[in-house]
């Protein structure tokens, strides 16, 4: 079975716009949990335009499913995560100024460095995921590092399976299944979306989770739209 672990940047994003405290991202945490989610997924950055180090402690006590933290480890991130201790911390190999996660980790050029920072999560039993793109050498070199999981990095698929170009998932079935034979469970997000993410199970074995934020919350909007004018509507007969 895949987990849906939904991510609520988004949620964060819309709060900020406006100040104040609507949405409530904790609210919408508790929500998505009770509506089935199998997990949520926040992915701080270091500007906190959207989701902010404070949202990860005051969610804290009310995720019941897996809590998983994405990010740099950078010394910030590192503290925030090793006192909350998370079911799950995801390694991202953000640039500060970035819009959106855009590349997986070299996990070769890299190596000390992540052992390093996965020991320290480790030792606080917490799991460990690396953000890597469909590359077999960095599945060897994710491997070498002493990560519990990978997270395929998803967004060459999503854009290239949206142009009708299914051959795409070909690169992530043969990583996947790299990692599954050598023990590392399998991770992925980003862009997965309600057209894409039947076809992308489909095709990786043993996909573990997908954290699944940007297109999840855009549907929710189309697919609430129409009931929530319908609502209005009704108040102003
Ligand atoms: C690692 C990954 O793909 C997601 O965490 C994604 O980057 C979400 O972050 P944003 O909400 O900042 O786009
Ligand atoms: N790890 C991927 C994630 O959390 C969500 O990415 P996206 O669905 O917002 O692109």
């Amino acid at each position: 079975m895949t987990k849906l672990s939904v991510n609520i940047n988004k949620i964060a994003t819309l709060r900020n716009s406006r100040g104040g405290d609507i949405p409530n991202v904790v609210q919408f945490a508790k929500d998505v949990q009770r509506f089935g989610a199998e997990g949520v997924t926040i992915h701080p950055r270091p500007d906190e335009r959207h989701i902010r180090y404070q949202d990860a402690y005051d969610l804290k006590p009310v995720v019941y499913t897996e809590y998983n933290i994405e990010g740099n480890p950078i010394p910030k991130f590192m503290d925030m995560v090793l006192e909350l201790q998370p079911t799950q911390v995801t390694l991202v190999p953000d640039a500060v100024d970035a819009i959106t996660s855009n590349s997986g980790w070299d996990t070769i050029k890299n190596k000390d460095f992540l052992v390093d920072v996965i020991n320290q999560f480790k030792d606080k039993g917490i799991r460990t995921s690396i953000f890597v793109d469909p590359d077999l050498k960095q599945i060897e070199g994710a491997k070498a590092t002493g990560t519990d999981r990978i997270e395929l990095y998803t967004e060459a698929f999503a854009h290239q399976y949206s142009l009708g170009n299914q051959k795409a998932i070909e690169p992530y079935t043969k990583c996947a299944e790299l990692a599954n034979s050598l023990g590392l469970g399998v991770n992925a997000g980003h862009d997965l979306s309600l057209d894409n993410i039947q076809f992308f199970k489909q095709h990786i074995p043993g996909l573990l989770e997908v954290s699944i934020g940007h297109a999840l919350i855009a549907e929710s909007l189309y697919l609430g739209i129409e009931n929530v004018v319908n609502m209005y509507k009704n108040k102003l007969k």
